[in-house]
């Protein structure tokens, strides 16, 4: 079985939703990856401004450390971040070395592989536009939500991933990760 789950998508998929539920329903610690936003990508993010790969690879070497960290000890995780592209992903499994730049903010002298399985939340613009219309007292403002799907890689083979519906209720989608999950 996978140590971590990656809840991933665009702005608005469900990812940090669904990613709470399904770590309450595993008994999985819960990271969030938006609380790891250095101040200058909120602000960048608030001020309508997609961001870079330059502004994204710190972030997510960040987060593979952590992820490591959690799952080299025996704690289960599950992670809800973007991860729009194949080589964010690459570098949530496997750190500073799959990133085309330098990951100075990485202290991990230990090169590990996080054992992970991608759950890519995938919906229309005009569903997932609709909900983050209703969302109140977020910063990410509902206009870079076509950036997002110009940025998105969906994964494909041979990743480890299963793709799910926005368009499911929120009890289907964790179930059918716990039964991925069981069969892994
Ligand atoms: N499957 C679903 N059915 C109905 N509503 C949903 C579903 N998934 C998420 N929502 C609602 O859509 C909105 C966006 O969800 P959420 O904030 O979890 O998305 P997100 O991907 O974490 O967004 P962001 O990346 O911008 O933080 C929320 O109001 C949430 O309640
Ligand atoms: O990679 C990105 O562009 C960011 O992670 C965004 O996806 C936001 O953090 C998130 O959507 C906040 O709402």
């Amino acid at each position: 079985m996978p140590d971590a789950v990656l809840v991933m998508g665009v702005s608005g998929a469900g990812k940090s939703t669904v990613g709470a539920m399904l770590a309450s329903e595993l008994g999985w610690k819960f990271y969030d990856a938006d609380d790891y936003h250095p101040e200058e990508n909120r602000m960048k993010m608030r001020n309508g401004v997609p961001l870079s790969d330059q502004d994204r690879i710190p972030w997510l070497c960040n987060l593979h450390d952590i992820l490591l960290r959690d799952t080299a000890s025996g704690q289960r995780v599950v992670l809800a971040c973007s991860a729009l592209k194949k080589m964010y992903r690459d570098i949530l499994i496997r750190g500073k070395d799959s990133a085309p730049l330098k990951c100075e903010e990485s202290k991990e002298e230990k090169l590990g592989e996080v054992q992970l399985l991608v759950v890519h939340l995938s919906g229309s613009f005009k569903v997932i536009s609709g909900r983050l219309l209703q969302r109140k007292g977020h910063f990410m403002p509902p206009e870079l939500l076509q950036s997002q799907f110009e940025t998105l890689e969906p994964p494909t083979a041979p990743e480890n991933f299963i793709q799910i519906s926005v368009d499911k209720t929120l009890s289907e989608i964790v179930t059918r990760v716990t039964e991925t999950l069981k069969m892994k």
